[in-house]
């Protein structure tokens, strides 16, 4: 270790649309949501990630709360670098330093992202005193989260369902040969069950109450092994505009994601048929890995197992598989210098 290391501290991000995580060290220190709370009039920002989740949907004018990614690029600059530096400052290690140290960042962005939106990551990361930054595609980073040894003369199939977009990647030789994204994925499927609550039931529900409801009583499909129980759900009637509460059911829920999986699904089947041969007999014989958050909706493993005849697998800890891989990433710069960028 050089003198200079002591200056230094590594870090590895997944800034994503719905959360961000950290690894420092080996460990996930920071796991919440992507979100702050500004106060409007000193522009000052009030609280980030799971103080700031709270506050959603229940500020008053003096208070807003942005989500500073969209469609898993930064939407909005100044929020999104006001979050990181709070979530990295609060990192003990780096909490008890006298000064600011240097950082060496693996930070990973979605495969479709273009130039203009990279080079605004690496601004970001810049302004928060990194002086090392290699980004890496974000099913690049799922795989080798997963434990799929990515550099093998083999295909694989990953498909990435985050908050903001889905990822879908066939990768062999520790490179990504065909991809897709798409901006269908959990945000998609909230506001397609705040949109059904309105339109069949005239009741006016916010994204948190969409939110619970998709990981209450959330599925792909009516066939489902181990349906969960009808969900009680809270709202505002839009005729009488009184609080109002209604029962919901799985089968509902899956009617109002159909059209979002559909469209996932179409994504599936074109990167499919636009696998090389070779690498789709090993897909085959390996079948599919679904991480992200997105993945966890009940029955979407088997309804794409169903749709591509192929054997589905959804990673352990679908939420952490992606800074798994950047920190792994990170922890062996050398082994993995060809699948990062600078
Ligand atoms: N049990 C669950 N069932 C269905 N969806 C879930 C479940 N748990 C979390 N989610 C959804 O997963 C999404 C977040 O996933 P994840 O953290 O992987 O996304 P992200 O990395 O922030 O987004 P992106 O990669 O698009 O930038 C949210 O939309 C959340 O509602």
């Amino acid at each position: 270790m050089g003198f200079f290391d002591f200056m230094t501290e590594d870090i590895a991000i997944d800034l994503g649309t719905a959360n961000t995580l950290i690894i420092h060290d080996g460990k996930v220190i920071v796991d919440a949501p992507s979100i702050v709370a500004r106060d409007r009039t000193t522009g000052k920002i009030i609280a980030t990630g799971r103080a700031a989740s709270l506050m959603q949907g229940k500020t008053h004018e003096n208070i807003k709360t942005i989500r500073p990614l969209k469609d898993g690029v930064i939407a909005d600059f100044e929020a999104s670098e006001q979050m990181i530096k709070e979530f990295i400052k609060n990192i003990p290690s780096i909490k008890k330093r006298f000064f600011t140290p240097s950082l060496r960042m693996v930070i990973c962005i979605p495969s479709g992202i273009t130039e203009v939106e990279k080079r605004a990551v690496i601004d970001s990361a810049e302004h928060m005193n990194a002086k090392e930054i290699y980004l890496i595609h974000e099913p690049m980073a799922a795989s080798i989260g997963i434990g799929i040894d990515i550099m093998q003369p083999k295909g694989n199939m990953i498909i990435d369902i985050g908050g903001g977009t889905t990822e879908i990647a066939v990768i062999a030789l520790g490179g990504i040969v065909c991809d897709k994204s798409v901006k269908v994925a959990g945000d998609v499927f909230t506001s397609d069950i705040a949109y059904y609550m309105r339109t069949q039931h005239n009741l006016y529900v916010g994204e948190r109450t969409a939110e619970k409801i998709k990981i209450q009583v959330g599925a792909a499909t009516e066939d489902l092994e181990t349906p969960p129980e009808d969900m009680l759900v809270q709202g505002r009637d839009l005729l009488s505009g009184k609080p109002k509460q209604i029962q919901i059911s799985f089968r509902e829920i899956s009617k109002a994601l159909d059209k979002s999986i559909l469209r996932i699904e179409d994504a599936v089947m074109e990167t499919l048929s636009k696998t090389p041969p070779e690498l789709a007999a090993d897909i085959y014989n390996t079948g599919i890995y679904l991480a992200g958050g997105g993945s966890m909706l009940r029955g979407l493993d088997k309804r794409l197992s169903r749709k591509t005849d192929l054997p589905v697998y959804v990673a352990e800890d679908p939420l952490r598989a992606v800074v798994r891989g950047t920190g792994i990433a990170l922890k062996d710069l050398e082994k993995y210098k060809n699948v990062l960028m600078k």
